[in-house]
């Protein structure tokens, strides 16, 4: 659940008056242990334990609204190090205790001082903006069609209808463009608009308060020129397209346009903090931006929590209880999968060359503590958009934008693992075109490859945003169908396997052709992993193909492949 702006501030406010309780505590128990340094020293656990509470005051202070104080436990922090670095000092006796004392009764005053009058909130607390992703509803992708010229209009819904999108013609003179603009709000739209309408449509959606993130427009020109496209751009175009009009591309911006609309604005982050005030202020900070947030609870469940929850960024505290944040980032890249995932550091540290040397140890980025809360949400969500850049570049197919291979035979596998914690039933699909080298041969693998593209297109349109889809080899897909039996699973394939074989393909000579295809069933819930799920789905697509393809299959355990009843 998403708490309102009220609720976090609330929140917020709750936290920095716990910190300052906590605070005035430990700056007591400071204020005790330099009177005992007065009058008998302090053991070196001693002076180490208040160098340990002044750097966690250092960097938690600002964090709270209480600058001034957070810089002076930095300063005594600073000036406590060579004592605890000199092993030969062993405590606080004799003459190095002479040396401290008045430094370290000093700064404990100054501390116990900027306190005192700290009754109400300091300084207000950042206010980080959020950036609230746009939901998109619905499977099908929306085409709006502002095209004057009956023909070209009725090519453009054609063309684009071939790959999977509800194609809709739009006549800028009519009324019903500001509803189609509406809607773009609930249902994930791009719109296609002749050069003629662009400048009309661009001020209806200004007027609409709709943005070019919400609804995209692609400019459609005869004229190919610099000064054209300059134009387009600066009337608020998202993509320009001269003719003849190249229909691939034109899907593909379409697509892109879409899954960026799709993407939410923010991103995962795995805390590790051990500090609870402060890792709650994060969290509050950054899930007002948007950002989902989960805190270590055990450090010893690390790894555990990076493969349950998935995170795009991990933020980790460097001086951990008991642990070293730099050891734990050295442990995570022990896995080969996590080599990639970027991790932050967050730490009071702010010598540049032990940053550096921190940094050399498996992190990317060292934040340095107080981090202000939109210095956070910014470096964050910059973070988690190019870790997403980065995974979507190694885990997507480039033809199709599925996930790869070895990507959706895991999602099987987590799945699996779902229908066994949560006792729901799933199933796996594996879906191959038929007769596909004769595609090729015959109107070759340029064509072959929009065939594909049509398929993978149509698969994402239809099918539910919770279902997985990859390409599992060359013509061959794989679609994860969470909370659906097999019966439930077929009936679905069958449905778009239908949709596919009435889908007209245009070789050479505007000569056209269609391509069927075939399917395999599996329950999820009859095998103990997912691989053998696959194979089951995989053995049921042969029995279709040997069968007479153009059909699908579900895989019986008690008879192997073979029809079964819906
Ligand atoms: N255009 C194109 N073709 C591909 C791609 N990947 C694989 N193929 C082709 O897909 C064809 C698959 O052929 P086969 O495995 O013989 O199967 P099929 O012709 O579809 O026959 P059945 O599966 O038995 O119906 C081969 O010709 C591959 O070259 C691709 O990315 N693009």
């Amino acid at each position: 659940m998403r708490l309102s702006a009220t609720d976090i501030q609330a929140s917020l406010a709750a936290l920095r008056d716990r910190f300052l309780v906590r605070a005035r505590e430990e700056v007591l128990y400071l204020s005790q242990q330099a009177e005992k340094m007065r009058r008998v020293g302090l053991t070196e656990a001693e002076l180490s334990e208040a160098y340990s509470l002044l750097h966690r005051l250092a960097g938690s202070a600002g964090t709270f609204g209480l600058a001034d104080l957070g810089e002076a436990a930095r300063s005594l922090e600073k000036s406590l190090k060579p004592y605890l670095e000199d092993d030969e000092q062993g405590g606080c006796a004799g003459s190095v205790r002479e040396a401290l004392e008045p430094m370290f009764v000093s700064g404990v005053m100054a501390l116990s001082e900027l306190l005192r009058d700290q009754q109400t909130p300091a300084a207000p607390l950042d206010q980080p903006s959020a950036d609230a992703g746009i939901v998109s509803q619905g499977m099908q992708v929306r085409v709006l069609v502002c095209q004057e010229q009956a023909r070209v209009s009725r090519d453009l819904v054609d063309g684009l209808a071939l790959y999977g999108f509800q194609c809709i013609q739009v006549s800028v003179a009519s009324s019903s463009l500001e509803r189609w603009i509406k809607e773009s709000s609930r249902v994930a739209s791009v719109c296609v608009v002749d050069d003629e309408q662009l400048e009309q449509v661009a001020a209806e959606c200004r007027r609409l308060g709709v943005t070019g993130r919400q609804l995209p427009l692609l400019c459609l020109s005869r004229d190919d020129s610099f000064e054209k496209r300059y134009w387009a751009a600066a009337t608020g175009a998202e993509g320009f397209f001269a003719e003849p009009l190249d229909f691939p591309r034109l899907a593909d911006s379409v697509e892109r346009l879409v899954s960026e609309r799709k993407q939410p604005a923010s991103g995962r982050v795995l805390m590790v903090e051990d500090d609870p005030d402060l890792a709650e202020h994060y969290r509050l900070v950054l899930e007002s931006a948007g950002v989902v947030v989960r805190l270590v609870q055990s450090f010893r469940n690390l790894i555990g929590e990076l493969a349950d929850f998935r995170p795009d960024i991990v933020l980790m505290d460097v001086q951990l209880e008991g642990m070293s944040g730099i050891t734990l980032a050295r442990l995570i890249r022990f896995e080969p999968r996590w080599l990639s995932l970027p991790i932050v550091y967050l730490s009071s540290e702010d010598d540049p060359e032990n940053q550096l040397a921190a940094m050399s140890e498996g992190a990317d980025e060292f934040l340095v503590k107080p981090v202000s809360d939109g210095y956070l949400v910014r470096s964050v969500l910059l973070r988690c958009r190019r870790a997403r850049q980065l995974s979507e570049l190694m885990n997507r197919d480039s033809l199709t934008g599925l996930f790869k291979h070895a990507l959706i035979k895991q999602q099987a596998q987590m799945e699996l693992a779902n229908c066994r914690r949560l006792g729901h039933s799933s199933s796996v699909a594996m879906i191959d075109l038929d007769h596909f080298k004769q595609v090729n041969d015959t109107w070759g693998h340029g064509c072959g490859d929009k065939v594909i593209k049509a398929l993978s297109n149509l698969l994402k349109n239809r099918l539910r945003e919770t279902d997985v889809i990859g390409r599992y080899g060359g013509e061959e897909f794989l679609v994860v169908l969470p909370g659906c039996d097999a019966g439930q699973a077929r009936r679905v394939i069958e449905d778009i396997g239908r949709s596919f074989a009435e889908l007209s393909f245009f070789g050479t000579n505007d000569e056209s052709f269609s391509v069927t295809l075939s399917a395999g069933v599996a329950s999820l819930n009859d095998f103990t992993h997912g691989d053998e799920a696959l194979e089951a789905a995989d053995q049921a697509l042969y029995q279709q193909k040997r069968a007479g393809r153009n059909g699908v299959t579900v895989f019986s355990p008690q008879q192997g492949a073979g029809q079964e009843e819906p």
